[in-house]
């Protein structure tokens, strides 16, 4: 099942006539990919702390269909397409009143932070990461 969440665009995310601004809804998309890691039992300040894990974007290809203003609020769906030995593959899908305005391809790897280099997702990530896994979509998002 997609993971699902909101978020207002706001002020500081737009430019001064209110569109907005593509790197601000990088920083926002991070922020969603966290939420879902915490909403699956891994929060990224136990990742870090505990197990010593990264998650850092190695891919990301970006679609924007219609402009975000202020005001808006954002609806996000990520969805699992594949769990490699290390990298996680996502699509993320952006509305806002009932509108799709981007889209994203995405994938992360498990790396250590002690060699930063990548790891093979551990078992009880992998099963939490699996369970919402969602292959309806024969297309491999990171291909
Ligand atoms: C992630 C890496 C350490 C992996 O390198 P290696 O350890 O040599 O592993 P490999 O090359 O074998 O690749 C490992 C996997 O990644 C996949 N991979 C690696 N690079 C790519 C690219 N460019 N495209 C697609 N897939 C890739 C590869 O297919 C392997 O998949 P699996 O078969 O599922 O294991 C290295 O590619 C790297 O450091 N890349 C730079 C990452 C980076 O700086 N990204 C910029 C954003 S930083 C960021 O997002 C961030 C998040 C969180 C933070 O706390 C800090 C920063």
């Amino acid at each position: 099942m997609a993971f699902r969440t909101t978020r207002p665009l706001r002020f500081g995310d737009c430019d001064p006539s209110g569109i907005a601004y593509f790197p601000s809804y990088l920083n926002i998309l991070v922020g969603v990919l966290e939420d879902y890691f915490s909403s699956i039992g891994f929060s990224w300040r136990k990742l870090i702390d505990d197990r010593r894990i990264g998650v850092p974007t190695v891919r990301l290809d970006l679609t924007f269909i219609k402009p975000g203003l202020q005001g808006d609020n954002l609806e996000f769906l990520l969805a699992v397409r594949g769990v490699g030995r290390s990298s996680l593959d996502l699509e993320h899908q952006v509305s806002a009143n009932g509108q799709v305005l981007w889209t994203a391809k995405h994938r992360v790897v498990a790396t250590s932070l002690d060699t930063h280099k990548s790891l093979e997702w551990p078992d009880d990530i992998r099963a939490a990461l699996t369970s919402h896994l969602e292959t309806t979509d024969a297309h491999h998002p990171a291909t």
